[in-house]
């Protein structure tokens, strides 16, 4: 691998280094369309407004654990965005649409990564196949949801996302509030997967500021990046080591500890992962009980997270096995509500909103 440029101690334990389309590229191939262009603009306004407390609905992050599956993930985005409208007046409702997963330890890491489900890390396919799927979701009208993961994606993917996360593994990681910094759109700071608070708070100050750090450009070639700060962030609980954060008195906390930083007090509640111990029927449970705070007036709990899909739970991805064995819309990741779950849920979550707003 050592060419006459690196010296011999460089590189020792890399396999492979193989280029790939820069951003623009890419955008260039796959360009914005007016349809999903003005998707995203209106996704980005109206989930600021939620959180700045403007727009008495409640924003609701809901959708697959993580896409692998192009097809049934439209499916779902054409349910979604049917059940979406009918429920407009009362919930903000974003489509999670996820391509980068953070494992604790190994595994798939999204469809980004490995699109094929076989170890390949068909990088370059993966993310064209993650903008074509943000472009396809946009033009059906419903603004998209991702965690931010590789400090990269944000270039190739971005400018289709209404609301971003930086998930529980990365809410300490300055690389990730840094991105967050420069990011066009609201963004979540997960707390810690041991359940603390902390990490989220300070990540949110953190990517308020201005900063300068080392990223890539449009045309793929690294750069010095300065950015503005980014004022619309907020915290995401999701429950941890230390159990469930889910309850009243965590959301007036967490909205609390928001306030004396300075920073937005409105909370979004994650009902999944530790939550619910990814159970997707505890996850229903959770919902209901996130419902009842709503009903109850509470005006810190601006939104909630589902993870939901067309078939209720999870399976297991073997990737050494054809994906042909999948069961068609179940996640291969955590497991998620049923739609059929998802649509009550969801139906319930609305008139929840309704009665805070006093509209019935
Ligand atoms: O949302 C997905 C998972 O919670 C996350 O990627 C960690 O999953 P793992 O603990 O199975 O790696
Ligand atoms: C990975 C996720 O969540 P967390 O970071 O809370 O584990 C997710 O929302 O897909």
């Amino acid at each position: 691998m050592t060419t006459p440029l690196r010296a011999s101690t460089a590189d020792l334990r890399v396999t492979g280094l193989s280029p790939l389309p820069a951003p623009d590229a890419l955008l260039a191939e796959l360009p914005a369309t007016p349809a999903a262009g003005a998707a995203v603009e209106r996704g980005r306004a109206e989930v600021s407004a939620v959180l700045d407390g403007l727009d008495d609905r409640l924003l609701v992050v809901v959708g697959p654990c993580s896409i692998h599956d192009v097809r049934a993930g439209l499916e779902y985005a054409d349910r979604l965005a049917d059940l979406a409208a009918t429920l407009r007046g009362d919930l903000l409702v974003v489509m999670r649409t996820y391509f980068e997963k953070p494992r604790t330890t190994v595994g798939w890491k999204g469809l980004v990564n490995d699109p094929h489900l076989d170890g390949s890390h068909d990088i370059a396919t993966g993310i064209a196949t993650a903008r074509r799927f943000l472009l396809a979701v946009g033009e059906r009208g419903l603004p998209c949801a991702t965690e931010f993961l590789e400090p990269v994606t944000p270039q190739y993917l971005a400018d289709q996302i209404s609301w971003g996360a930086i998930g529980a593994r990365t809410a300490e990681s300055q690389i990730h509030r840094q991105l967050v910094s420069g990011l066009s759109m609201p963004v979540g700071f997960k707390n810690g997967t041991d359940g603390d608070l902390q990490v989220a708070v300070d990540g949110c100050s953190a990517a308020a500021v201005p900063q300068s750090f080392l990223g890539i450009d449009p045309q793929g070639r690294a750069a010095l990046v300065s950015t503005a700060g980014n004022p619309d962030t907020h915290v995401v609980l999701r429950g941890g080591r230390t159990g469930p954060n889910h309850g009243p008195e965590h959301v007036a906390a967490a909205s609390a500890r928001m306030a004396a930083a300075g920073l937005n007090p409105r909370v979004v509640v994650d009902a999944s992962h530790a939550n619910s111990g990814k159970d997707h029927r505890r996850q229903a449970e959770v919902a209901r009980s996130l419902a009842a705070q709503v009903a109850a007036g509470s005006t810190a709990l601006a939104g909630v997270m589902l993870e939901s899909f067309l078939v209720g739970g999870a399976q297991e991805l073997d990737v050494t096995a054809p994906t042909d064995r999948l069961t068609y819309g179940q996640s291969v990741t955590d497991a998620c509500l049923s739609w059929d779950t998802t649509v009550e849920v969801l139906r319930t979550l609305a008139e929840a909103s309704r009665r805070r707003a006093g509209r019935g």
